[in-house]
């Protein structure tokens, strides 16, 4: 009897600590496979907006993984009856929520065909998240809730501006009846339920087409800085590409490595790289094409340590670059020396951005200095 009451006792124990650790497994899994979140962001009075916000925030959450926030923006003015509504436990939203979501859906009653003041108001006090450019890429949509409908497509594409301002990414709906830009539901069809059944349905499929994009976009958010987009500063540009200038070669005769002419910085090199010239010789006899490529790297790279110098050290400096003439020293015949030349133009372009298009020539040469297999001469201009 003793004996039976121990193994029962033990077992019940057993089965506890199996029971908790499975517990705990299963709520592990469900807080990892909540990955990504949705701002579902509304305004409302007659409570119209909120019924399709619910509709998307249900769609949203049909995508695994994705779970969706309900906010209200804040008002102008206090709403009488809010207390009584159905969306009065819904949380006012801070401006600062803008950023800290994977995706917005933006919802707002059609006013005069425009979103409601209490969007306008809210949406007007994002200009420091605009600047910072934060919201760039976020994916978003918008929904709408109308009376007669008079400009509800016009409203949808009105609200379209500020969220493109912000380099948003905008989802539309498509060919899913409604707008094709985003649900608008009409309320002031007599003796109908409203949002109706159809538009509740399509709200759903325009919160699930939201999360579609948000998880497509997932792996941009968290990319790595040289895949994210181009910043403006010049030295974050060169680290983002992972190229170090080399110290600028000294001039090795009467003459200057650069020579400034009102805006104008002209400069001439040659493939010289820690004091040897990188890959010598004729390109195609004694120098590959590859090794031509890296030969016109290596001079456009000594070519912007100069520039640099040139600018006083600060490339954001440099208002455009003007012209490069690439020689290179091919055999008669050749006829390759654009897509050689490429390798430079491209480099620039991909540092400076539209201010690295140039003008180009590009000429073979039967021999250059110190046997080099190319020498560029640049013009840029300075602010
Ligand atoms: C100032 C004002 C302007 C409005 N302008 C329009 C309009 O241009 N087109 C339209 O269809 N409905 C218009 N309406 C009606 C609202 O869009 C409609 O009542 C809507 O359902 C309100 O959304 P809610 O139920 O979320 O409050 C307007 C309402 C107000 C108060």
């Amino acid at each position: 009897m003793h004996l039976f009451h121990l193994i029962s006792k033990s077992a019940v124990t057993t089965c506890l600590i199996v029971l908790t650790l499975f517990s705990l497994r299963a709520q592990a899994r469900q807080n990892k496979e909540i990955n990504r979140r949705i701002l579902v962001l509304f305004n409302t009075e007659q409570g119209g907006t909120y019924k399709l916000a619910l509709a998307i925030a249900s769609g949203i959450e049909k995508m695994e993984g994705t779970k969706a926030v309900l906010k209200q923006v804040p008002r102008i003015k206090p709403l009488q009856n809010e207390k009584n509504m159905a969306f009065s436990g819904i949380p006012y939203a801070s401006i600062e929520d803008l950023t800290a979501y994977d995706g917005i859906a933006f919802g707002s009653p059609v006013h005069f065909g425009n979103m409601s003041a209490d969007m306008r108001s809210f949406l007007d006090q994002s200009v420091a998240i605009w600047t910072a450019r934060k919201l760039e890429g976020i994916p978003a949509t918008v929904f709408m809730s109308a009376g007669s409908g008079a400009g509800r497509e016009a409203a949808v594409l009105s609200f379209w501006n500020t969220l493109a301002l912000h380099g948003m990414i905008i989802v539309p709906t498509g060919i899913m009846g409604n707008t094709p830009f985003g649900v608008v539901s009409i309320a002031g069809a007599a003796g109908a339920q409203r949002p109706s059944p159809g538009e509740l349905h399509l709200a759903q499929l325009q919160g699930y087409a939201l999360a579609r994009v948000v998880k497509g976009c997932a792996p941009l958010h968290d990319a790595s800085p040289s895949v994210q987009p181009a910043k403006n500063d010049i030295e974050t540009r060169l680290k983002d590409l992972g190229i170090t200038l080399p110290e600028a070669p000294a001039p090795v005769g009467s003459y200057k490595t650069y020579k400034r002419t009102g805006n104008l910085i002209l400069i001439n090199q040659i493939a010289l790289k820690a004091g040897h010239i990188e890959h010598p010789g004729m390109i195609d006899k004694e120098v590959t094409t590859e090794q031509a490529r890296q030969a016109t790297r290596q001079t456009l790279l000594n070519i912007l340590a100069v520039l640099k110098d040139a600018a006083g050290g600060d490339l954001n400096k440099v208002k455009q670059a003007v012209q490069l003439t690439g020689y290179f020293y091919t055999p008669a015949g050749y006829s390759q020396h654009a897509a050689l030349m490429n390798e430079a133009s491209d480099l620039l372009v991909a540092i400076f951005g539209e201010k690295g298009l140039h003008t180009r020539a590009t000429v073979g040469a039967s021999s250059l200095p110190m046997n080099s297999a190319v020498e560029i001469q640049a013009i840029f201009e300075l602010e």
